[in-house]
């Protein structure tokens, strides 16, 4: 279970953009968030993947109460996430090679050596060929490099995927074969998730159930 509550945040604690907000994920469920543009939405994203500290209010990751936030968070809780975002050039090192981009939370958490397996069954299931594994992000296309940002989000094998507008750069048959890629994964792990968005049609055909921000704003 994945539980967001009373949920306050911001970037001005006398200015809050999400106002005691609850949320709660089972597990394998997806959930999908709807509201309009700057309500708020990627800011409880980030709080519920613990990459944005609250003001106030809980995040509680299958029972547990959330330890820290950030690179403060205890591993654990920290390798239960697979975050995907809007845009893959603000989340991606302009430095690495996207075969070194995908293997980057491995290397982070000391499983550099399982990357030869992990990293050619990943990228393949992401669509990414063997040709743009040596390329650097500025040599490929926004869907060729969110593909190996998705593919990144999936090699500790999360057990909750936050994805925060993860299509909206994306032409239409980009945006199916990495819902296809998200979908796959959790039926066959049991994933939760967090789909935030602004397009209804794509978010109700994908999701379990959606939910306006309206619904959430205390
Ligand atoms: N780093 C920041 N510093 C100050 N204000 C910010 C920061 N990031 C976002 N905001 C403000 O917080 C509000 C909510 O932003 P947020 O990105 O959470 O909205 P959103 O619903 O995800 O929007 P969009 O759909 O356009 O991505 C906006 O008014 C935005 O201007």
């Amino acid at each position: 279970m994945l539980e967001l509550r009373a949920i306050s945040a911001g970037y001005d604690r006398r200015a809050p953009v999400v106002r005691s907000v609850d949320l709660t994920i089972a597990p394998g469920e997806s959930v999908g968030l709807l509201g309009p543009s700057g309500c708020g939405k990627s800011t409880l994203a980030r709080v519920a993947a613990l990459l944005h500290r609250p003001d106030a209010g809980q995040v509680v990751i299958d029972g547990e109460a959330a330890q820290g936030w950030r690179h403060r968070a205890p591993r654990r809780q920290r390798t239960a996430f697979g975050v995907v975002f809007q845009q893959p050039r603000l989340s991606a090192d302009p430095r690495l090679a996207l075969r070194d981009l995908v293997a980057e939370p491995l290397r982070a958490v000391g499983r550099s050596s399982e990357a030869a397996d992990l990293v050619p069954e990943l990228t393949a299931r992401v669509g990414l060929g063997k040709d743009l594994l040596g390329r650097r992000p500025h040599e490929v296309s926004d869907g060729q490099l969110q593909r190996a940002c998705l593919a990144r989000a999936l090699v500790l094998r999360p057990r909750w995927l936050i994805c925060d507008e993860m299509t909206a750069m994306l032409d239409a048959s980009t945006t199916a074969a990495l819902v296809h890629v998200v979908e796959e994964y959790r039926r066959e792990s049991g994933a939760g998730m967090l789909a935030v968005g602004h397009d209804r049609v794509l978010l109700e055909r994908w999701c379990d159930r959606t939910v306006r921000w309206e619904e959430l704003a205390g």
